[in-house]
Order: structure tokens, then C-alpha cells, then sequence
């Protein structure tokens, strides 16, 4: 067979990428053959997939994330087109898990039909390989000043006459009005893909709900699959919820008597903020974003994260009194952890033809380091150890790369060539290596040391915390809320029968250009 489905959404942050990932777990248990895909992502959030070439490309960290729910590992058709906006203006086009170009919304126009053709194909081809292929969508289908371009939502769909539902958030209130009018500004070719609806982040009486499921129900004659519970221990590689303020997941009760608390510092173009998950994955370590420069006197560890736009977000960091905020933070003797865009930050200066072109700007100054940006990528998965023995894994997605140091500075890490990578001078550490904090050995050990600097003796990591083991239960999760709470079966018939015939048309449909 050759089943496929759009998961769309009324909004970003609906819950497309879970709801996807859910689906896909569900799938798998059954022992169906299947695969995610999203045409194209605009997230600075990517992971490392080695291609068929044997070099390592991106692809969004969610399509990752949603092959581990597959059980399948990540392939970069699964994302064929990967967006990361360097600045309001401008994005790097990821086209295969390879940059290609730096695009505005004008050249992109241009650029187009090319990563159309690219994403269709890549998805025929996934279509052929595997029974069902589960496309995410983005933003919402009835971006009506957008609809003539798309190829990620009902232009993906009309292509490749994939069934549509449409995912709504109620805890953001107006699920009905804005399920209704997602499908009635579409246009009849396209409403007859969308089969019906999904309600998210529902809490409370189910029973309240029904008499509004059942209206909506009347006025679009299709009907909802099913209402998912808000569920508080749903939280991986959610990108979408980086927001501020926020503890980052659920964090256990400490294993010894303090907490530790981690305060990230939220670049405006922060990449894979998704690194600092690991850490909150212990018991009593409290994991923060914050711009709040308040915040980071009083925390224990300050992480600056990666940037997709290193000198910009170091000029930000600045003007907002954060710089000085860290500054402070390490001269009070406090842990310091730089992480690629982040670590690029720490050294004496920055030489960067490539990414700003601001030319050479000075850094923090807290490593005897300077950094030079190369307009080739480095782009690869990285294995190595730390503290001689423990075992790291990580990937790397930078331009930038240590062009001077001091040979007698420590590095962080060790390079299965022998090489040294990132660097530890007193409270401060650094390193371009993404992900290396998902290596259990060698985050308890950091936390470690980071409590001993911080002061906070009553802190002690757990002896047994896996970080995969808990990515696992995350995708055990949405596979059971996804069995719960969805109409599996009539699920599986959109799936696999495709769009049913005979939806209703609602009016207007999409208004006159
Ligand atoms: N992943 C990152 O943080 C990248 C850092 C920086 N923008 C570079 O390309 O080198």
C-alpha cells in the first residue's frame, strides 16, 4: 500500500509535530512501514543525518524525532527543504541537508519551484519506499496570501492527494471558530482533502466538549478524530515552546538536597536550544530561559546556546546587559557553558566574512581563543570522551572554527582523532559540539563539577538517569495518547482509502486576489 496523510494545524505550535510523531509511534507498533516528512521547515533547530554520500547534511530536529518514532533513522528526504533565518530578512536554504543559498523573501520566489520539485520527489520516493509516509504540515493551511506558492500544505496535499486533518490548541480558546474557518477560506479542490479535525491540550469535562464537537461536526459535515489531553509530560525538541520564563520539561525532585539551576540565556536566533533538554532530563536540575539579566545573578550555571547569528546575538547580548550579567557570573566563580554559537562568543574576537560580514568584532574575552568564519559548513556527527574515558557523542553545524589559541588551554572534549575540541579554563567551559550533553556519563559528570563551582554542595546527580531511555518514554507517550484518544480506526481507513469523497464545500472559500 501507499498510504500517506497531512497533519496540519490552525497555528504554529498547535501541536502538528507531536500529533505527527504520535501517529507515526502508533504506526510502528502496528508494524507498519512508516516514515515522517515535512516539505520544508523554518526552524534553526536541525539535526545531523549522514546522507547517502556519506557527509552529513541537516534536517529539522522534529522530522528526527518523528523517525525515532517510526523506529526508522532519520534520512534526509524526510525534511528535503530546512529554512533557518539568520535574521527577520534572510534564511539559509537547506535544500537535502545541504546550504545552498542565503535567500530574502524576494530571491525565494525565484528559488521556489526548484525546492517544490525537490520536496515532491523526495516525497514520491519515501511513498515508494514505505506503506505510509505521515507529512507534518506548517503554520496553518489557510495562509491565504500564501496558498498560490505552497508546497508544504494543501499544495503538498493536492499534489500528492494525501487526506488532511487539521490539529486546533483549545487551551489558546477559539479552536471552533478557527477550525471552521481554516477550511472555509480554502477553495473546493482543496476542503476536499480535509478530512476532519483534532483538538489538542484539551483539559476538563469531555462531556462539556461534546455538544461543540458535535456543531462543528454540523457545519463542516466532517468530523473530529479525536480530543487529546493537556499533557504535562509532553516536552522534546519542542522548539516551539522556547519561550522565556519557562522551566524546560518536568523536573523530579532533587536526588540530593539542593537544586541546581541552569539559566540559558534566549538569543534572539538561538539554534538547537534543544541541547540544554539533556540537562533538565536529571532529577533537581531546574533548566530556564530567560532574558532577564536579574535571572542570571541568581543562577548557579549560565549556558549561552548555540546562534544561528553569532556576532548579532553577541551584539544583543550587550546592548541588553546580559554580557555584562555573564561577565559578572563567571568573575563571581560560577559555572559558565558556552555551546557553539554560544562557545564562538567566549573567545577574544570574532573574524566573520561569512555569516554578519561585520569583518572582526571583539568577543567576551574569557578564552584565549578567536574564532574565523569559513563559508563551508562543517556539518558532521562527532564521537569522542571526556576526562580521558567517558564516551561523547555529539554533531556540529557551524561556519565558524577556533583559528587561534593557546596550546596550553585545556580542551573540553576529545576528538576520536585525538584532536581537542571546545575548552575549560577555570568556571569556564565551551564547545561547538551540539548534543554532547545526551552522553549520561558525561552530563552527570559536568553537573558535577558545575554544583561543586556553583557552591551547591547538597547537590548530587542521579546514578542512573538515560537520556535515551527518556526520549523513549516521551515517544511511548504520544503513541498511547494517539491509541486513547484517537479513532484509531476511522484513522486508519483516511490513511489508508485517502480523502473520502463527497466533503461538504463551506462558504466563501478563498476570497478574490
Ligand atoms: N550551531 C551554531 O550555534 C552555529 C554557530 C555559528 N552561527 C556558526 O555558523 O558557526
Amino acid at each position: 500500500m501507499s498510504g500517506g496523510l497531512l497533519v496540519a494545524g490552525t497555528t504554529s505550535d498547535a501541536g502538528k509535530s507531536v500529533l505527527t510523531a504520535g501517529i507515526c509511534r502508533w504506526l510502528h507498533r502496528q508494524g507498519v512501514k512508516v516514515a515522517p516528512f515535512k516539505a520544508q521547515n523554518m526552524s534553526n533547530n536541525s539535526a545531523v543525518v549522514v546522507g547517502p554520500d556519506g557527509r552529513g547534511g541537516e534536517i529539522g530536529r522534529a522530522q528526527a524525532m518523528q523517525a525515532a518514532a517510526c523506529g526508522i533513522a532519520p534520512d534526509l528526504r524526510f525534511n528535503p527543504v530546512l529554512l533557518k533565518p539568520g535574521s527577520d530578512l534572510a534564511s539559509q536554504v537547506v535544500l537535502l541537508g545541504e546550504a545552498v543559498d542565503t535567500i530574502t523573501a524576494g530571491t525565494f520566489r525565484q528559488l521556489r519551484p526548484r525546492l517544490a520539485q525537490t520536496a515532491y520527489a523526495a516525497l514520491a520516493e519515501l511513498r515508494d519506499a514505505y506503506d505510509v509516509v505521515i507529512c507534518e504540515g506548517a503554520g496553518s493551511p489557510a495562509e491565504i496570501n500564501l496558498r498560490a506558492g505552497d508546497y508544504v500544505n494543501m499544495g503538498l496535499a493536492r499534489h500528492a492527494n494525501l487526506p488532511a486533518i487539521v490539529v486546533g490548541d483549545i487551551d489558546r480558546g477559539g479552536v471552533f471558530a478557527s477550525m471552521f474557518g481554516t477550511v472555509a477560506l480554502l477553495d473546493p479542490a482543496d476542503q476536499a482533502l480535509i478530512a476532519g479535525f483534532v483538538i489538542n491540550k484539551f483539559r476538563g469535562d469531555l462531556g462539556l466538549l461534546q455538544p461543540g464537537l458535535d456543531m462543528l461536526r454540523h457545519v463542516t459535515g466532517r468530523p473530529t478524530y479525536g480530543v487529546l489531553p493537556w499533557a504535562l509530560d509532553l516536552w522534546l525538541d519542542a522548539e516551539d515552546s522556547l519561550a522565556y520564563g519557562r522551566v524546560l520539561g518536568r523536573p523530579a525532585a532533587p536526588h540530593g538536597t539542593e537544586w541546581l539551576d541552569v539559566a540559558v540565556v534566549r538569543l534572539p536566533r538561538i539554534s538547537n536550544a534543544t541541547d540544554v533538554e539533556a540537562l533538565a532530563t536529571e532529577p533537581g536540575v531546574r533548566v530556564r530561559l530567560t532574558v532577564e539579566p536579574a535571572e542570571l545573578a541568581a543562577a548557579d550555571l549560565v549556558v549561552l546556546p548555540g546562534s544561528k547569528s553569532t556576532v548579532a546575538d553577541l551584539a544583543w547580548l550587550r546592548e541588553t546587559g546580559l554580557a555584562d550579567a555573564v561577565l559578572a557570573h563567571a568573575a563571581a566563580g560560577k559555572p559558565l557553558l558556552g555551546l557553539c554559537g554560544g562557545f564562538q562568543m567566549l573567545g577574544r574576537a570574532i573574524h566573520d566574512p561569512v555569516e554578519s560580514r561585520q569583518g572582526s568584532v571583539p568577543g567576551l574575552g574569557l578564552l584565549p581563543i578567536e574564532i574565523t568564519f569559513d563559508p563551508r559548513k562543517t556539518v558532521r556527527q562527532s564521537v569522542g570522551t571526556a576526562h580521558g574515558d567517558l564516551p561523547v557523542r555529539g554533531y556540529e553545524i557551524h561556519h565558524g572554527y577556533v583559528s587561534q589559541t593557546d596550546p596550553t588551554l585545556t580542551p573540553l572534549l576529545t576528538g576520536s582523532d585525538g584532536a581537542g575540541e571546545g575548552a575549560v579554563l577555570g568556571v569556564v567551559h565551551g564547545t561547538h559540539w551540539h548534543g554532547a550533553f545526551e552522553s549520561d556519563g558525561f552530563r552527570r559528570r559536568f553537573l558535577t563539577e558545575a554544583a561543586r563551582l556553583a557552591g551547591r554542595t547538597g547537590f548530587r546527580v542521579a546514578p542512573d538517569t538515560s537520556f535515551a531511555a527518556a526520549r523513549e518514554r516521551s515517544l511511548d507517550l504520544l503513541g498511547d495518547l494517539v491509541e486513547e484518544h484517537l479513532d484509531t480506526d476511522a484513522l486508519w481507513r483516511l490513511i489508508e482509502t485517502g480523502p473520502p469523497p463527497g466533503l461538504p464545500f463551506i462558504p466563501p472559500g478563498p476570497p478574490p486576489a
